[in-house]
């Protein structure tokens, strides 16, 4: 990119598009490569291919790859005994994920093992198996992650992978009960209702499909099934990969037993009563599947139908208890099977870690992260307040690593530079996570208060932050909850709605005691508190070794301030390594290798336009608009302009040779 005559947007994105095309879809922009997700497999990903990379002198003598940034990962690593990290960024779909694998595979090719030792297997494999868990169909790609990772693996001192410890972040949650037409909930559940029938059996889930089932029924059409994979082959790959970390044949049945009764747990219903002259509700055991949600938790039935039918409130030492509803007991049940898959997620990780982690061997180390991209939708809800809170950190990172360090490098040693202008997003940040004033602090205060409401939270934001440059209250509909955050990818509109429910978002403390006492030893551990877990580590309880982090409901931290502690975990742990960027960029919409349009914003994020197959829609200042696209596309025509504003103008250039 830097060798190009004139760098500005059209040229990059002419560049960028040229490559794709060009079956190049790497290029480097300085030390930073830049993935444009190819949609089709190149024979570019191989062992000669990676040792090429890896005995190669200078980054200048082959190709823009990944297996670069690997290789200039691990040379710091042995060369110069220094941590490493490579963060991974860009939007759904844009090859995050794909390219983490690709990286790893070469780390651990490049690096090799301790004779006889299976952590390289393991630590490969606990890939799929956590994509299983962890991943879902979405319209934007099939086989999406629904959560952020960082994987650190480690070195010993002759700098072979001995081990890897994963963090997770932010699991989606609401995936589990519930979906939008065209996608599909976790994988795990289509593979165990693919699983051979007498297996399904011991699970009750005998003849069953998932269009029979509340959770993974939800939209069902032609594309609930992911083209070219077969559930039922996923399904004995996942036992494999389960067996491969050690989880014996009782374990792998709890587990698949966990999640069956998730699935059960969205077939519960209930009808209104009255008692003792109360409304209430009862569970309509018709289907028993109360029954089989209870069995297959380790719960009696009765005391599980009590928790979902009837809350325990505590005030001033005196616990009472109140009748739900039938709209609040359905909700309370969904809140548990949503709470249930969570732990046993967490419960995973910790048992891979358990299986992989070697902290004593690890001298060293090279930090893979794969964490989602800045979102903006219709709606933006906590969840992408927390996401793009998360890529201002990363952003706020990659500031201070391409620009503040070249500036004080040069000035420290005297080098003439004309001044360099970026964004600096420092008040941002501010703004979302000051101590007391920041829109967290203000979120976690409001849902204390007994009569805590969005409104409110949003009043005291506006009113906390009115003078803020990147606040903005937007007081249109919505009932006062919605605000704009201008962060450094843009404005984003946020309607705050649910927002103290979604903060707390934890199960009432006596049912998280029931899971406790589980007799299913998986469900058990996986709703102990850490703490409490060490003291007791049994052969199921995955805390001896694993470097997760996994908190009791008693300790009420609030989602909010969890993922800011994540976060600054994260950050503090990327801090103390050289740092790679790869910034993947997905091409178009219709995830194929034919198809290019895009847009970089004023940020110069790569943005998606939807467009005919011929034209290609370019974002660009308004003054230099005519010169950029006859620079970028001299052999096209292109049409007025279609969307014009004050700062910018969108064109749609036709006739635009593939
Ligand atoms: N290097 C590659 N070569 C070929 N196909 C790729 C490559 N990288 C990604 N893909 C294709 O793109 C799809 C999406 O990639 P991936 O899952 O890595 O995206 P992601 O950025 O991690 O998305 P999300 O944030 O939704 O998890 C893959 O399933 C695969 O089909």
């Amino acid at each position: 990119m830097c060798a190009l005559n004139y760098l500005h947007e059209p040229a990059i994105l002419a560049n960028l598009r040229q490559r794709f095309f060009a079956k190049m879809p790497y290029t480097y922009t300085g030390e930073i490569c830049i993935a444009v997700n190819p949609y089709q497999w190149l024979d570019i990903y191989n062992e000669r291919i990676g040792a090429k990379y890896g005995a190669a002198l200078k980054k200048s003598d082959l190709p823009p790859h990944p297996y670069a940034t690997s290789t200039a990962a691990f040379r710091g690593l042995r060369m110069y005994s220094k941590n490493q990290s490579i963060l991974v960024s860009g939007e759904s779909g844009a090859g995050k994920t794909e390219t983490v694998k690709i990286l790893l595979n070469h780390l651990a090719a490049i690096a090799g093992g301790e004779q006889g030792d299976t952590t390289i297997d393991k630590v490969i494999n606990s890939n799929p198996l956590l994509e299983s868990f962890g991943n879902a169909k979405t319209v934007r790609n099939d086989n999406s992650s629904r959560f952020g990772k960082f994987t650190e693996l480690q070195f010993n001192e002759r700098c072979h992978l001995v081990g890897s410890n994963i963090n997770t972040y932010l699991l989606e949650k609401s995936r589990v009960v519930t979906h939008s037409r065209g996608e599909r909930s976790y994988h795990v559940f289509y593979q165990l209702l693919a699983a051979p029938e007498s297996l399904k059996a011991g699970f009750r889930l005998g003849h069953k499909s998932k269009a029979d089932l509340r959770y993974s029924g939800l939209g069902q059409d032609a594309t609930s099934v992911i083209e070219g994979i077969s559930d039922a082959d996923r399904f004995t790959r996942t036992n494999a990969a389960l067996e491969l970390i050690e989880l014996d044949k009782e374990a792998r049945a709890q587990l698949w037993g966990g999640i069956a009764a998730v699935l059960h747990l969205g077939q519960v219903t209930f009808d209104h009563v009255v008692v003792d002259g109360h409304d209430g509700s009862s569970v309509r055991e018709q289907a028993g599947a109360l029954s089989a949600a209870a069995a297959l938790l380790g719960v009696g039935v009765k005391d599980l139908a009590k928790k979902l039918t009837r809350r325990v409130i505590t005030a001033r030492m005196e616990s009472i208890e109140v009748l739900l509803s039938v709209d609040r007991a359905a909700e309370a049940c969904d809140g548990l099977a949503k709470e249930v898959y969570f732990r046993l997620f967490d419960w995973l990780v910790a048992r891979i870690n358990q299986s992989t982690n070697h902290p004593a061997s690890a001298a060293r180390k090279v930090g893979l992260l794969d964490i989602f991209g800045f979102e903006s939708f219709a709606v933006n809800s906590f969840e992408q307040f927390c996401i793009n809170y998360a890529n201002e950190k990363l952003q706020q990172k990659f500031t201070e690593d391409v620009f503040k360090t070249v500036q004080v490098e040069y000035a420290s040693e005297g080098i003439a530079w004309s001044h360099i202008d970026y964004k600096d997003n420092a008040s941002t940040l501010d703004l979302l996570e000051a101590f007391r004033t920041g829109m967290f602090a203000l979120l976690d205060e409001e849902g204390v208060l007994p009569k805590g409401s969005e409104e409110a939270f949003v009043t005291k934001a506006t009113k906390a932050h009115v003078q803020h440059a990147s606040f903005l209250r937007t007081n249109k509909g919505s009932g006062g909850v919605e605000f704009t955050i201008r962060h450094y990818a843009g404005d984003i509109n946020y309607t705050a709605l649910g927002w103290l429910d979604k903060n707390k978002d934890t199960i009432q403390d006596d049912t998280v005691a029931m899971l406790r006492d589980s007799t299913c030893t998986i469900v058990s551990t996986a709703f102990t508190p850490l703490a409490e877990q060490e003291s007791v580590a049994g052969s199921a309880s995955p805390a001896g070794k694993g470097g997760h982090k996994r908190k009791g409901s008693l300790m009420q931290e609030s989602q909010a301030s969890k993922f800011k502690r994540q976060l600054h975990g994260l950050m503090g742990a990327i801090n103390t390594t050289e740092v790679q960027y790869v910034r993947c960029i997905k091409p178009n919409k219709v995830k194929n290798c034919k198809h290019v349009t895009c847009r970089l914003n004023e940020c110069g994020h790569m943005i998606l336009h939807r467009a005919r197959t011929s034209d290609v829609i370019v974002r660009c200042d308004i003054n230099s608009m005519t010169h950029k696209l006859q620079h970028m596309l001299p052999t096209s025509t292109y049409s007025q302009p279609i969307v014009p504003s004050a700062a910018q103008l969108v064109c749609r250039v036709s006739n635009v040779a593939m």
